[in-house]
């Protein structure tokens, strides 16, 4: 049975400038469930996670978590409603410690919820305890990388977007944050994930979506995506 669905992406259009790169893309997300959207480079990953979060307003298409339409909303306010959105490009301040960047970022979810809190963010990362005095800009890329996916837990959101969370990282970086993400899960954290490593993605999802020239090509979850080689030679590099 289906997962009460937690987001729904229905007919995304979004574009740089007059260059479109986004074609009606959809795709559903039940909670607590761990979904792959995958794609070679420049298929539309990122571009869709901006869309969603409001840092590049969609042109078209709705956006709704828990029922509720926040496409076009400014980032601010889709991060308010529950959606909190993981870049590529690891941001944390600098110019404070590890465990400043967890207090600053800590807030209640969208239902008041409270979960996250700087003692739990230590348990669920401890690669982070022995840092937590030190100056978030000296982090090495991995353990940034960890840090803004904390940062992003203590806003309590419904939804966590987290593009390429492996991308770069060392292997036992990339184990950890594997471990995570289902240690997330298994709390009822709903998540989309964006990654062309689909090792790390099918050790990890429950779900996939595939997207190639910004429409999404295939949807199944991972046994499906397992047994059916013809899309992953199709669109992705195997
Ligand atoms: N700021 C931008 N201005 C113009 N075009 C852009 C911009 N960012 C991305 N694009 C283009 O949009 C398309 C989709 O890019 P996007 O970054 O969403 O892909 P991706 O699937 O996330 O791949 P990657 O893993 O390489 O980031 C690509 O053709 C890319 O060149």
């Amino acid at each position: 049975m289906r997962a009460h669905v937690e987001l729904v992406v229905d007919g995304l259009d979004a574009a740089y400038g007059a260059s479109q790169v986004l074609f009606g893309v959809s795709f559903e997300v039940g909670r607590g469930e761990t979904l792959a959207l995958m794609g070679r480079n420049g298929a539309g990953k990122s571009t869709t996670f901006k869309a969603i979060a409001g840092v590049l307003p969609p042109r078209a298409g709705r956006v709704s978590l828990r029922g509720e339409d926040v496409a076009g909303r400014k980032p601010y306010r889709v991060a308010r409603a529950g959606i909190a959105y993981v870049p590529e490009d690891r941001q944390v301040f600098p110019e404070h410690t590890v465990e400043e960047n967890l207090e600053i970022a800590q807030k209640s979810g969208p239902d008041g919820k409270a979960g996250w809190t700087v003692a739990r963010a230590f348990e669920s990362f401890p690669m982070l305890v022995p840092l937590r005095r030190r100056m978030a800009g000296r982090l090495s890329g991995g353990e940034q990388q960890m840090l803004t996916i904390a940062r992003a837990l203590m806003g309590n959101p419904a939804v966590l977007l987290l593009d390429e969370p492996s991308e770069g990282l060392a292997p036992l970086i990339v184990a950890e944050i594997g471990r995570l993400i289902r240690e997330l899960r298994a709390a009822g954290t709903t998540i989309i994930l964006a990654e062309q490593n689909s090792r790390f993605c099918l050790a990890v999802a429950t779900r996939v979506a595939v997207i190639d020239k910004g429409s999404i090509v295939w949807r199944g979850d991972v046994a499906q995506f397992r047994a059916d080689p013809t899309v992953q030679s199709r669109y992705l590099q195997v």
